[in-house]
């Protein structure tokens, strides 16, 4: 079985073991305890983040990422290291934070979302999403997006995306090839993702970005994903497309607001 599928597979069981905790009653009792206000936050736009931050910087949407399955454990984080993180992504010019909520196999978790949603920046919360529910819970703790993976949901994806918009959450929908270029498309999905990581090998082309943008039209905002390590790579994906989701190479990094401020700087 590759990657994704043993994830995907992973994660079906591990929401339904959710749903039976009913984990969101303690995600609530959570947010009560730290004050924050859900509503305000919801109102933030990644979309709007990113056209803005555009016109003075590279708009990067920076992942908070504590293992991978490429990597293995990136950096050993608690919650107070997930909040200072995230300032020090702020701080460096982020136009959106990413944060890995799956558990397994990336060490997230939906609580490292919550602490970093008392800053008022755009969050995309990162899962393997096959289940409304999961749209409940990204609701229930501010995110602002989630990730929906057509090598995962297929032609299904329509479903997500409407469910998604009904409850207010932008949806960053992300493809490999033609194919799910395709499905993106005719779905009318307005933020398109291209990986340059092969999710089956866990190889990286960045030429990948450079292959595919081309065949979404510029209406959409289009975002590069993965495998960019320095301002070079930033720079040539971004001849490319709208923005760049970076993850690891930040998460390494020894000051991570050095190193964004570095990124975003055009
Ligand atoms: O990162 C992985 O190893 C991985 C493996 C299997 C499925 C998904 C995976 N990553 C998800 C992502 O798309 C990345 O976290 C994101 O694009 C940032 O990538 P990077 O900058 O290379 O960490």
């Amino acid at each position: 079985m590759d990657v994704l599928k043993k994830i995907v597979a992973d994660r079906k069981k591990m929401i339904e073991l959710e749903k039976r905790k009913n984990i969101i009653q303690d995600l609530r009792s959570f947010i009560e305890n730290k004050d924050i206000d859900i509503e305000k936050k919801k109102k933030l736009k990644l979309s709007k983040s990113i056209k803005k931050v555009k016109e003075i910087k590279n708009p990067i949407i920076t992942e908070i990422k504590p293992s991978s399955p490429s990597k293995g454990n990136i950096k050993k984080i608690n919650l107070k290291d997930v909040e200072n993180i995230a300032k020090e992504m702020i701080d460096g010019g982020c136009c959106g934070i990413s944060i890995l909520t799956e558990p397994k196999y990336f060490n997230g978790s939906y609580y490292n979302l919550i602490v970093a949603r008392k800053f008022d920046i755009p969050i995309l919360m990162k899962d393997f999403i096959v289940d409304f529910y999961q749209i409940d819970i990204a609701s229930e703790i501010g995110a602002n997006a989630i990730l929906l993976m057509v090598s995962v949901l297929g032609e299904d994806i329509g479903e997500f995306l409407d469910y998604a918009k009904e409850n207010d959450l932008e949806c960053l929908v992300e493809t490999h090839n033609e194919e799910e270029i395709d499905i993106a498309l005719d779905t009318g999905a307005k933020i398109i993702g291209i990986n340059n990581r092969d999710l089956k090998t866990l190889k990286i082309d960045l030429s990948t970005t450079e292959k595919l943008a081309p065949l979404i039209p510029n209406n959409k905002i289009k975002v590069g994903e993965s495998g960019i390590y320095n301002k070079e790579d930033l720079n040539y994906i971004l001849k490319f497309v709208d923005s760049a989701l970076i993850g690891s190479s930040i998460m390494e990094s020894e000051n991570i607001k050095e190193k964004v401020n570095e990124l975003a700087k055009k």
